[in-house]
């Protein structure tokens, strides 16, 4: 069976290869079946927005196909739904193929009853859902009513599972970068030259790329949520930005200037078919700002406009994917400013020349080749006289570990099932685990270099002054001592990063290297030391335990899994440590208080 991902996913050409071997032919029919899964999940790209794009296959144990369904729309019937209506009695002991799992917006359960209560007795899932919140829940919903559920890469793994895998993750590569990367999936497109250029030097751009090239265009828009474009396109090509004959649906159009310097009159003013955004600098121009709103047209004022900004912001109205179709100028800050996650380039076999014809993109103040940005999973293809180079600027991002790798979960704590276990988090001392955090009043007395117990307010206290600790430095010993003494440890904290900031020359050179062990020491000691704190630690057994740190992508876990969790992993490690004893012993370095 061959089946294409659609355009953001297009397999034409990919630089990925699959080798069969024994194994990937045990695995082929399950990888079919999901990618199918994935190819009729993409057919609704653009209308699910910002739900996820599902889609589900039901065969037969003899092989056959029963039923199908995808998520045409958001509030739409679920995939799992219609292609169990397509079966109808043939579900009973089939197998149903979902390119995700199904999220559960409602608390309903839809897609999980309609499968058990048809009589699936096996799922097999493309991939977790993305949002934290929902991840997992299905997969164990399903196996807590006896369903036989095998997740991609979890439970079948092969090379040929692991092309599948990926087809599954394209197909909703919007919503995982939306998701780690709290801004809109964007996509800059261009065409240009084979000499490299995107207009004329008069500025004359129409047609760079073929007829054909330019209704893969509408596809492409179709497919996203809006189209941006600066202030010079509008000026000099008084684009329309519709998605006519694409047959998608009609995204926004949004155009970023800052000086509000645009016509009076434009395509993108006659909002009869799609509506139109201008964001802008603030208090520019307001008498035109006056006109636009006359015409229906949306005005947003930012404080300095820049491509982040306006991207954080179109993240929080909800926008999941966003194609922007600008010259040179804006796509340069757009690259730079990191929001940019892929690249669709036309290459028209025509040379224009013209020292000063734009470019696609402008400046990003690099000087060496060995700077230049690479992107990842390139895919070539011939669209008419054209050639379509298309990839990733940025890798798609994993957002399942929490520890963060699978792997790695057994060695840290064997009561830790990867995937199914419940999650702990913590952070501030007030939450429920507040007190596992570093910031928690539990002070602990710890051995120093000479032997002696020194008592300190709390670990954080601890780990912040053992930065500068063993530095033949008086103003070292000096920052020791302050933050020893410091009145809280938000405070010890502060003067620990500041202090390190801006005097990196006072930290201790091996502390990058010793800076685990000495948070360990610390933990240790603590939840020794306080038997209350040590039951509530080991209450916890078979929870993965995650400080929620937003910003701390090296204790804390981040916002979205991202971090590596050190100090989760800590935790863990030390629960395991106190469960594998037969009593509480101390640590000889630290004293019962
Ligand atoms: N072949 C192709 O694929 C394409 C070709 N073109 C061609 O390219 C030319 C226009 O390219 P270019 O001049 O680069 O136009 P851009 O579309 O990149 O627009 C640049 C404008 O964007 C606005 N802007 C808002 N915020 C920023 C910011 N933070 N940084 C930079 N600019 C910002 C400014 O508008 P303001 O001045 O209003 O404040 C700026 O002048 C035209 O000839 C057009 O035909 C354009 C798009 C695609
Ligand atoms: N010149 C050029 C493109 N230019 C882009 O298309 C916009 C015009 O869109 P519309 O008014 O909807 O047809 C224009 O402002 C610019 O953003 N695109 C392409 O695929 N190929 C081309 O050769």
């Amino acid at each position: 069976m061959a089946f294409s991902l659609g355009a953001f996913a297009s397999p034409v050409m990919c630089m990925a290869t699959i080798t069969t071997t024994n194994h990937n032919n045990s695995h082929a029919f399950e990888a079919a079946y999901i990618k199918r899964a994935a190819d009729i999940a993409d057919k609704s790209a653009g209308f699910t927005s910002p739900h996820p794009n599902f889609g589900c296959v039901i065969a037969t144990a003899a092989g056959k196909v029963a039923g199908e369904g995808y998520l045409y729309a958001q509030g739409t019937k679920p995939a799992e739904v219609q292609a169990v209506e397509a079966a109808g009695e043939l579900c009973r002991g089939a197998t149903a193929y979902l390119n995700m799992e199904p999220g559960d917006c409602h608390g309903d359960h839809t897609a999980v009853s309609a499968l058990v209560k048809a009589g699936i007795t096996r799922v097999v899932v493309g991939i977790r859902h993305p949002l934290r919140h929902l991840r997992g829940n299905a997969v164990r919903a399903l196996r807590s009513e006896g369903v036989n559920v095998d997740v991609l890469g979890e439970d079948l793994q092969s090379k040929i599972i692991e092309d599948a895998l990926k087809s599954c993750l394209l197909v909703n590569a919007p919503l995982i970068y939306r998701t780690a990367s709290r801004v809109p999936f964007s996509v800059l497109k261009y065409a240009m030259t084979l000499d490299g250029k995107i207009a004329a030097s008069s500025g004359h751009a129409s047609w760079i790329s073929s007829k054909k090239s330019r209704s893969r265009v509408f596809e492409l828009r179709g497919r996203s949520d809006a189209i941006i474009v600066g202030g010079n396109t509008v000026r000099r090509d008084n684009p329309r930005l519709t998605a006519r004959h694409g047959g998608g649906h009609f995204p926004m159009r949004i155009v970023m200037s800052q000086t509000l310097n645009l016509p009076e009159i434009a395509n993108l003013w006659d909002i009869s078919d799609v509506p139109t955004i201008v964001v802008t600098q603030r208090g520019a121009r307001k008498s035109f700002q006056k006109l636009l709103a006359s015409k229906g047209v949306e005005v947003v004022e930012f404080d300095i406009l820049n491509p982040r900004d306006v991207m954080e912001y179109f993240y929080d109205r909800g926008y999941l994917s966003i194609l922007w179709e600008c010259g040179g100028t804006l796509a340069a800050p757009a690259i730079s400013s990191g929001v940019i996650h892929k690249v669709f380039a036309f290459v028209a076999p025509k040379i224009i020349g013209g020292k000063s014809a734009p470019s696609p993109v402008g400046e990003l103040g690099m000087v060496e080749m060995s700077q230049a940005l690479n992107l990842i999973d390139v895919c070539y293809e011939q669209v008419g006289p054209d050639m379509l180079i298309s990839g990733f600027l940025q890798p798609i991002p994993d957002l399942t570990p929490i520890i963060p790798s699978v792997d790695e979960t057994s060695a840290i704590d064997p009561t830790v099932t990867p995937y199914e276990s419940s999650i702990i988090f913590f952070y501030k001392t007030w939450d429920p685990y507040g007190a596992f955090s570093n910031f928690s009043p539990h002070p602990i007395q710890m051995q120093d270099d000479s032997g002696n117990y020194l008592t300190w307010s709390s670990v954080e206290h601890y780990y912040q002054a053992h930065k500068f600790v063993g530095v033949n430095d008086p103003v070292a010993r000096d920052c020791v001592e302050g933050i020893k003494s410091a009145k809280s440890p938000e405070e010890a904290a502060r003067m620990g990063r500041t202090i390190q900031r801006q005097h990196p020359d006072l930290i201790r050179p091996d502390w990058e290297t010793v800076k685990i062990d000495v948070m360990y020491r610390a933990l240790k000691c603590k939840f020794s030391i306080y038997p209350h704190l040590n039951s509530m630690l080991l209450s916890t057994a078979g929870s993965v335990l995650v400080e929620a740190s937003p910003h701390d992508l090296f204790w804390g876990g981040g916002r979205e899994g991202e971090g590596l969790n050190y100090l989760g992993r800590l935790l863990m490690q030390l629960r395991s440590e106190f469960l594998g004893e037969s009593s509480m012993s101390n640590e000889s370095s630290c004293l019962a208080l």
